[in-house]
């Protein structure tokens, strides 16, 4: 029997969001181990998608309200937990010199329970976690050996380093210094307090990202002392969606960490919390993977404007420090959605300009900008100058980058075709990168088409051709 477009449409729509049910030991286990401390039962399943791997299936229909998931709190993995467990055992318990971070004591935990000889019952969790992070940049940036700067030692180091959006890169350097301090003060405090120190960097670094991709916030003031993060099976299963809403709360009556998802599943589909309104750039760096559509998405110029400030014979230096004064430096961005550049690309490129081309100097540039931040608007004339040369500097900026980006790309794309082999980059990070990549392209494109007097706006030639 023919069916009509809808009943394709709607077939497509099932084809994309069913998935295959993963039934092994090891889900069972955990499944049934958590019941049995306490875990209501749930609509969730754990299952496999064509998109998003490994996640969690709505096993029946969910109505927008429900709780999807209630944690009881001895399953919360938490830093007090951890501090007692590790003090009881140690040979020489010393309690105030037990300072790590959560994160510190979360990692330590993931790291040693792994590595115990004799597996204690949190063993049917940790077998559960994913066996690496290959898709988060800092697993192939991090090294074999432990350092406080970023390896490009091996050929697909040198590979993720040179592909990273700047965004992804500063993070993923921020991140190496971060874990380097962790493991440096983790082993320094184990020492102390006679326990095991971690010795196997690359174990640490695994353990350090499972805590980083895996742990949840649990939504209370950090002072106190309180726990702020947790471990938390089987919510830990749940993928991110920029669609999904959701809430979450501590039921103290029933000490359980509760999750509600605000929006309904069919049965069959697969069921997302949100871990944050990020752009691409951040969860790839902070969680290996990139949302198609991404909302968040912006195109970054800041290296194009510090570059272009710098080089302003009017003084760069002054105009860098005007916009540092009023916390507008950095994060100069053009988006495909809104039509006009960010107020702080704007504010930049206005100040620069003003130095430049209407011969003031720095302090006269100045001055007339700080005019305009109050409100004060500049006759027409001078109003329609200044946006004819903000739209030409947008052009010749977007050209330049939409060459960069497109090659990044095709390189990215080629990368992520090539069967696996050691050298060559994490094929599931190079295609994540050729979404990031593509994404900057096309917003460059478009608003290195616009034409003066577009009223600086990609949506108006949103029909240029990419
Ligand atoms: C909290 S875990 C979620 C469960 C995880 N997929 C698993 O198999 O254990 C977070 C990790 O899931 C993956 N992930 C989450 N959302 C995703 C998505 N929309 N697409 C692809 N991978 C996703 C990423 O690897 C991320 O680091």
């Amino acid at each position: 029997m023919r069916r009509g477009r809808t009943a394709r449409r709607r077939r497509r729509r099932a084809v994309r969001t069913r998935g295959a049910l993963v039934l092994d030991a090891e889900w069972t286990d955990l499944r049934d181990w958590c019941r049995a401390q306490g875990m209501p039962a749930t609509k969730l399943a754990l299952a496999r998608f064509p998109d998003t791997c490994r996640g969690m299936m709505a096993t029946a229909e969910i109505r927008a309200g429900e709780d999807l998931v209630r944690v009881p709190e001895r399953l919360l993995v938490t830093a007090s937990r951890v501090r007692r467990a590790t003090l009881a055992r140690a040979r020489t318990p010393s309690t105030s010199a037990w300072r790590l971070s959560e994160h510190q004591a979360l990692a330590y935990w993931v790291y040693a329970e792994a590595a115990a000889s004799q597996p204690s019952a949190w063993r049917r969790y940790t077998r559960t976690i994913p066996a690496d992070f290959d898709s988060v940049p800092l697993s192939a940036l991090s090294g074999d050996c432990p350092s406080d700067s970023l390896s490009t030692a091996t050929p697909a180091a040198q590979w993720v380093a040179t592909h990273l959006p700047r965004a992804a890169a500063r993070r993923a350097a921020e991140q190496q210094t971060r874990l380097f301090d962790d493991w440096t003060r983790t082993r320094a405090v184990l020492a102390t307090v006679g326990a095991a120190p971690p010795t196997d960097w690359r174990r640490y670094v695994w353990a350090w990202l499972a805590v980083n991709t895996r742990c949840i916030h649990l939504g209370r003031p950090a002072e106190g002392g309180q726990d702020t993060i947790a471990l938390a099976p089987v919510l830990d299963m749940l993928n991110h969606s920029h669609h999904a809403k959701i809430a979450t709360r501590f039921d103290s009556a029933r000490g359980q960490f509760v999750i509600q998802t605000l929006r309904g599943y069919r049965k069959g589909e697969e069921v997302f919390i949100s871990y944050g309104p990020h752009d691409n750039a951040f969860l790839l760096a902070e969680y290996g993977f990139v949302s198609a559509g991404n909302p968040h998405q912006a195109l970054e110029l800041d290296r194009e404007v510090d570059a272009w400030l710098g080089a302003a014979a009017c003084g760069g230096d002054a105009l860098a420090a005007a916009l540092r004064r009023h916390g507008l430096w950095g994060d100069f961005t053009l988006s495909l959605d809104d039509p006009d550049p960010s107020y702080r690309l704007q504010a930049a490129l206005r100040l620069g300009l003003a130095a430049r081309e209407t011969g003031l100097g720095a302090g006269g540039a100045v001055a007339t900008w700080e005019r305009w931040r109050r409100g004060v608007r500049a006759c027409d004339s001078n109003e329609a100058a200044m946006a004819a040369a903000m739209q030409q500097w947008i052009q010749r900026t977007c050209r330049t980058v939409a060459g960069a980006s497109g090659q990044m790309v095709r390189d990215a794309q080629a990368a992520a075709q090539q069967p696996p082999a050691p050298g060559r980059p994490h094929r599931f990070l190079a295609h994540c990168l050729g979404v990031i990549w593509l994404e900057a392209h096309e917003t460059a494109r478009r608003w290195a088409s616009c034409q003066p007097g577009d009223a600086g706006s990609a949506s108006a030639c949103a029909g240029a051709q990419l």
